[in-house]
């Protein structure tokens, strides 16, 4: 793992997580072996599919809130339970969730947010890996907490790399993954979390509901 520089945040990076040939037949599994659904959301009273296909997985007490909707989570398939157990050792992080994105085009996305719910405590760990097609990841200061020397960062995200956020990240920086017009194939992202209920305060979500607008885009 290589650390990444960036004022406020604590990332690490590593663009060769899963060996080529493991990532693609880990592709191929999960393509076929997720049930893609859509997440829909609802953005300022209207409801609409956001641009992606996700799933959420989990052990059975790690339901997960987002954009004002809980998703109860799906069992574990064997080959995500297997990233799990890996990144829990390297990382020292007992994950019990993951949430899956698949970007089938350049025209999916996901827009800035931080992954700030509650459930997720003041500094969480996300470990996410991406496997298929290579996109370019972007972080930017989140205004209302930015810190000195803050800048905004883009991170090209190749097939079987694997990027940490850990520690302020969350709350001095917003992520995204934009579109893009240049012909790409299809993406899947995997973030591994760890939901603690216990330590969840359900008063903050009109904080919550406030800093994340654009996720959905
Ligand atoms: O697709 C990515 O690399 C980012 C996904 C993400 O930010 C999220 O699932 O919260
Ligand atoms: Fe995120």
């Amino acid at each position: 793992m290589q650390a990444i520089e960036l004022p406020g945040a604590d990332l690490a990076f590593d663009p060769d997580w899963l060996p080529g040939d493991a990532a693609t037949d880990l592709f191929t599994r999960l393509r076929h072996g997720i049930p893609w659904e859509s997440h829909r959301i609802r953005v300022y009273g209207r409801e609409f599919d956001p641009p992606r296909l996700s799933c959420w997985i989990g052990d059975p007490d790690a339901r997960y809130r987002y954009s004002g909707r809980w998703f109860e989570p799906r069992p574990w398939m064997p080959d995500l339970a297997a990233l799990r157990d890996r990144l829990a050792a390297e990382l020292d992080v007992p994950f019990n969730s993951v949430l899956a994105n698949l970007y089938r085009t350049g025209r999916d996305a996901m827009g800035f947010h931080r992954d700030s719910e509650p459930e997720l405590g003041d500094a969480p760990v996300i470990a996410s890996i991406s496997l298929g097609a290579e996109r370019r990841f972007r972080l930017r200061p989140y205004a209302k907490h930015a810190v000195a020397g803050a800048h905004s960062l883009s991170i090209d995200l190749p097939h079987g790399s694997l990027l940490v956020m850990r520690g302020t990240t969350q709350r001095h920086y917003q992520h995204a993954l934009p579109k893009t017009g240049r012909a790409v194939g299809e993406r899947i992202n995997l973030t591994f979390r760890r939901i603690d209920h216990s330590s969840g305060n359900n008063s903050s979500a009109i904080t919550n509901a406030s800093s994340r607008p654009s996720r959905a885009g």
